[in-house]
This record gives C-alpha cells, structure tokens and sequence, in this order.
C-alpha cells in the first residue's frame, strides 16, 4: 500500500464569492442515506438504517428542519473557493481490496467548521460564519441583509476574537488536527482491509467544501461516506455543512449520481462513548479524592430557537450522550455526580441553559471545590477548549471557590476513537445512495442571480443606514464583545 501524502494547493488569484441546513435517532448505529439529497423541488425521502435490520424507518429527519432550509436553494448561501485543499490524494488503492468491487475507489469526506490560521483571517473568516443562514437564522423577508449583517458583525466581533486567537498562539488549531485525523482514520481503514482517500471539507475556512468536492472528483471516487468531526448533529453544524455539499452535488452531473452515505450523528457509538469514558477515568486520578469531583460537562451551546422553532436536535442528542457516558462509567464503578452546561454564546438572543459560566459560579457558591471540565461537542482541541475552558472557565471557576480544577483533553487521534470512527465508516457504506439532481435552468439562474444582486445592493444600503446608527451600535457592542 502506498503511503499516504497530504497536499496543500494553493491556487493564487482565485476568488472567494461567499455565500453560503430533526431527528433524534434512537438506533444505536445509525445510517442515513439521502434518497434525493440534491433535489430541490421535491420533498425529501431520508431512509435510516439502524444497526437491527428490522428497525428501518424513512422520513425522520422531518418538520420544519426538512421542509425549510435543507431543501432551499440559496445563491447567498454558497462558498466558492478554490484557494487551498487539504486532502489525502488517490493512491488508486481503493481498488485493490478484496472486499470491495473490483473498481471501487472509496472516499470519506470529513466535515468540520474550519478556524482562522492567523490572526489576519479571523475578520473573513468570522465573516463566513455569519454569512451562514445556519448561524443567523433571518426570517425569509430578510433574508437580504444576512450578508451586510455578517460583514457588519464580523468587523465588529473580530478584535474579541482576535485577542482569543492571539492567546493560543495566534491562530485556530483545527486544519493540522483534523489533517491529522484524516491521516489516522485512512491508517485505521487500511488496517480494516479497506482502503479509502480521505479528505477534508471545512465550513468556514479552508480547505473549503468546494475544493474537497474537486479533488473528490479528479480522484474519480465511486462511493463516498460523509462524516461530520461532529457527535451530534445541529442545524448549526453538521446541518450547515451537508446544506453547502448538497448545493454543491446538485449543480454536478458527476457527483449528483456519486453513491454517498452520510452519517447525520455518531454520539451513540460504544466506541466513542468508551473513549470518552477513558479520558474521564483518567483525569479523575489526576485529583487527590477522585471520588468527590463533579464531572462538569460543557457544550457549545445554540440559540434556543434552533431547538423549540426549527427541530434541532442537538439538546436531545447531547442530553442522550451525557446519559450514556454516565452509564459506562457507573458500569466501571465510577460514580461521581456530574452536571451539563452550555458555553460559547454569541449575541442578543436565549441560548441553550444552563449557562457554562452561571453555573461555576453557582457550584463554588454551594461549596464545591474540585471539578473536571469535559468538553463534548467537538473532538479536536479549539479556541473553545484552550481559551474558554482553560482560561476564562477555570479562572471564573477558581474566583468562585473551586479549589481543584481538571480538563479532559479533546480525544483527537485517540486510537480508539479513530478505529470506531473507521468502523462508523464500514458499516454506513452499503448505504450509500445518490443523490439525483435536477438543476436549474440556465435562464431561472440568470433570473435569480439579477434578483440577487438587486437585494444584495439595496439590503446592503438599509442594512448600513439601520445598523450604523449609534444605537445599534451599541446594542451590538454590548453583546459581542
Ligand atoms: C453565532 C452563532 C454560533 C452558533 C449557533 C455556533 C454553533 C456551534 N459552534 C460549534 C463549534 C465551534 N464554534 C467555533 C467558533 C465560533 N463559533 C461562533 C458562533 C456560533 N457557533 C463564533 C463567533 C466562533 C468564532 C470564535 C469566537 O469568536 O468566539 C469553534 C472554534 C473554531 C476554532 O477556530 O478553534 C468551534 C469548534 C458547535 C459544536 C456549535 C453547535 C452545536
Ligand atoms: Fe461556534
């Protein structure tokens, strides 16, 4: 087998147009297959396979999530970039395993949000996250100004985030992790007998969807598994992601008849919950009386909204994860109480509570005094982890009368964890559907591109006029920064 390389393309002079999507799934391993993914004018068909064959349902990744911003065609919602790639490039191995066709070429696609790499990106790249209609969620009228809203905020949400970059060393850790990621799960894969290209598909900074989906297509890959570095799925997140790729398949003759499964969530897996399970068994030795520390799980939060409006299921499924954490431990006779709490809030709005930083304090008020933060939406580190978490978090916490304070570590390239992530990948490729896409016509495009272009200029006018003025200036300051 050939060793495998990473390729990093940058094309100079390419552009960046920025633009830029429930169910709580009960099987322990779960498969979803997009039956007409890419389709924009019917409904949506998802078919889920659980692990007990019998246990097939279709459809439920249903309600308003479905039937709203998934299926919605949207130009502003679009990155296009062709200014880097991360990718682990064909080797033409996929070919040689016993276990799969003879001209099969496997890949996965690894979908993650993507962060700054220095501190001069992190305005555009705060940019291309609020541009996301998965992030700020304007009702349909308003769906012009998402774009002078996202410059506006990110211009002035940027120097908070930059002095958070600059404290861990300047820039976001996540392409060289999940690079490294990639590489172990290829590693872990071909040890499986099955032998795959891995990519690496980023939300918000390169390497951008779009060059993935490239190289996907110049390696002439067969069958793809999607695999969000995400447990749990949110519209946020895992949502916003699949929206950009199924845009992207939609408009490709190629990729629109490519086989892909997507795995929507992996929280559930016995894998993951045992890795995690380990990392928590071993920091708790690192306290003097392991016994007596509350196991403080903290998760990225979401607006409220997301959840009770539009059927995320990201509360439900985090919920469900810390339950069955809990349940492996008491298994191996750990039995220390735990909390869960929400961090990272953005914004005027109601997010997911209980609040991180409320509740440290209120645990030190009722005498706590050792505690074990576990980060558990995301499983690299992140500025959430090394500058929330470790700094603001147990500076807080310690303010509030916590004397002894621990961190699980994000698992990373935990050997572990990888290998059930390559097995999360083996069992959802029999799955694996294409997506059929009728396109746009060329004349419907034109059309909805001048209206485009017509809202963009006129929101962008209102949005400067409205938003400029020193009250919501203000109103805007006091919540961002
Ligand atoms: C404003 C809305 C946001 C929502 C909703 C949101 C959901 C969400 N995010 C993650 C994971 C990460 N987010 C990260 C950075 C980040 N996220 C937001 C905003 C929202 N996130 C902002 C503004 C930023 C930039 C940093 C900052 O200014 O605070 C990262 C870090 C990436 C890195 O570079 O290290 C991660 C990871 C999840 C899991 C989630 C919903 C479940
Ligand atoms: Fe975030």
């Amino acid at each position: 087998m050939d060793a495998i390389s990473s390729s990093r393309v940058n094309l100079p002079g390419s552009t960046l147009r920025n633009s830029n999507n429930k169910s709580s799934l009960p099987c322990h391993q779960t498969r979803i297959s997009m039956s007409t993914g890419c389709n924009s004018s019917v409904s949506q068909a998802y078919t889920v396979s659980c692990s007990n064959p019998t246990d097939k349902q279709t459809g439920i990744v249903s309600g308003s999530y479905l039937h709203g911003p998934l299926q919605k065609r949207d130009l502003s919602g679009k990155t296009f970039c062709s200014l880097g790639v991360s990718t682990y490039p064909g080797t033409g191995s996929a070919s040689e395993s016993h276990s799969l066709a003879a001209e099969e070429r496997v890949g996965v696609l690894l979908l993650n949000l993507g962060g700054p790499e220095t501190l001069h990106d992190v305005q555009p790249f705060l940019f291309n996250l609020f541009a996301d209609p998965d992030i700020i969620r304007l009702p349909r009228l308003f769906k012009f100004l998402q774009r002078p809203l996202a410059q506006l905020i990110s211009v002035l949400r940027a120097p908070k985030s930059k002095e958070g970059y600059a404290s861990i060393g300047g820039g976001s850790p996540l392409r060289k992790i999940t690079d490294d990621q990639a590489f172990a799960l290829k590693k872990a894969l071909d040890a499986k007998e099955m032998p795959v290209n891995v990519y690496v598909a980023m939300r918000y900074w390169h390497p951008f969807t779009e060059e993935a989906v490239q190289q996907i297509k110049r390696d002439r890959i067969t069958k793809l598994v999607v695999l969000p570095l995400y447990p749990q799925f949110s519209i946020s997140t895992t949502g916003s992601s699949i929206r950009v790729l199924q845009n992207i398949c939609r408009e490709d003759a190629y990729l629109s008849r490519l086989p892909i499964s997507i795995i929507q969530s992996w929280y559930q897996r016995e894998g993951y919950i045992r890795s995690m399970a380990d990392l928590i068994e071993k920091e708790l030795q690192s306290f003097s009386r392991p016994e007596e520390v509350m196991v403080f799980f903290s998760a990225h939060g979401v607006p409220v909204s997301y959840v009770e409006n539009a059927g995320d299921p990201y509360r439900d499924q985090m919920e469900e994860c810390i339950h069955l954490i809990m349940q492996e431990l008491k298994s191996r006779g750990i039995n220390n109480d735990h909390t869960l709490a929400y961090q990272s809030r953005v914004g005027p709005v109601q997010w997911l509570k209980p609040y991180t930083d409320e509740v440290l304090v209120e645990l030190g008020q009722k005498g706590v005094k050792s505690l074990l933060a576990v980060p558990v939406s995301f499983v690299s580190e992140h500025i959430e982890t090394l500058e929330e978490i470790d700094m603001e978090y147990k500076e807080l916490a310690l303010e509030s009368g916590i004397e002894n304070w621990g961190r699980v570590p994000a698992l990373g390239c935990n050997p572990s964890f990888i290998t059930d992530l390559a097995d999360a990948v083996i069992e959802a490729l029999p799955s694996a559907t294409a997506m059929t896409t009728p396109s746009m016509d060329s004349e419907e495009e034109d059309r909805d591109l001048v209206g485009y272009a017509i809202k963009t200029f006129f929101g962008s006018i209102l949005a400067f006029v409205l938003l400029l003025s020193p009250k919501m200036i203000s109103a805007f300051r006091n919540h961002l920064l």
